[in-house]
């Protein structure tokens, strides 16, 4: 469902992303680790299409994202750290713009079982953004990939901040995500996370991907050895 294929990413002369190759098979949750600056963003940004690789292909099912940019945002969602909606809408309200910017119109009922779907209760489903905590935001941005459909999400640092229990709820709505056939590629440094949600886990230095394990293989304090090892 992605490939990275030779990605390389060069600012001002100095490699971000030294050669990546990688890919994402549909029902995985990939987990990318590495230090601040390792190129974790940069390959995700270059999947989103907000940045161009200096050299190299960033393909989702097949379509290369630099040259196939509106077919492929078609088919991913974006998780930031912080997802950014509207603070003076409600959660509905938000899904319903969200979607339709997507191409899509659906019924009042019809949002609110995605919201559902996503862990938002209902009480919260009419209530402003602006009173919600970050996992209440986070299930809305699960909302808005469900409702458009997409194959992939992309996730930036999705449970810094999260308590215990949103972190639990968020990892179920991941692996209800991909038991549909979709697909998650997810940049954190939750290394115990990253064991219990993902499949595979990639750690990453210095834009180079280093080790690529399976998550059946290691615990997380065998991953936690290994990635102070790597970093
Ligand atoms: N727009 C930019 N201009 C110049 N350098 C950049 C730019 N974006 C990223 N970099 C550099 O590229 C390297 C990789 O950064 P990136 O943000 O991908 O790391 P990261 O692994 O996501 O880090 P973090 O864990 O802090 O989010 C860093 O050295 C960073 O300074």
């Amino acid at each position: 469902m992605l490939q990275a294929k030779n990605l390389t990413k060069e600012f001002n002369g100095r490699k971000a992303l030294d050669n990546l190759n990688l890919s994402v098979r549909k029902g995985e949750i990939y987990c990318l680790l590495g230090q601040n600056g390792a190129g974790k963003t940069t390959t995700i940004n270059i999947f989103l299409g907000f940045l161009d690789a200096t050299s190299g292909e960033a393909l989702i099912n097949g379509s290369e994202v630099k040259t196939n940019r509106a077919a492929t945002n078609r088919m991913i969602a974006y998780i930031p750290e912080v997802v950014q909606l509207y603070g003076n809408l409600s959660g509905i309200e938000n899904l319903d713009f969200f979607s339709r910017l997507a191409g899509f119109s659906y019924s009042e009922a019809e949002l609110r079982v995605f919201l559902t779907k996503s862990g938002l209760q209902e009480e919260a489903q009419t209530r402003r953004l602006s009173t919600y905590s970050k996992g209440m935001r986070q299930k809305v941005g699960i909302a808005i990939a469900l409702s458009k459909k997409a194959d992939v999400i992309f996730m930036d640092e999705p449970t810094s901040g999260l308590d215990p229990k949103a972190t639990a709820e968020f990892t179920e709505l991941c692996k209800a995500f991909v038991a549909e056939g979709k697909s998650i590629f997810m940049a954190t440094h939750d290394i115990f996370n990253a064991v219990n949600v993902g499949t595979r886990i990639g750690i990453m230095r210095e834009g180079v991907l280093v080790h690529e394990l399976t998550t059946h293989d290691i615990n997380a304090n065998q991953l936690q050895q290994l990635y102070l090892e790597t970093i």
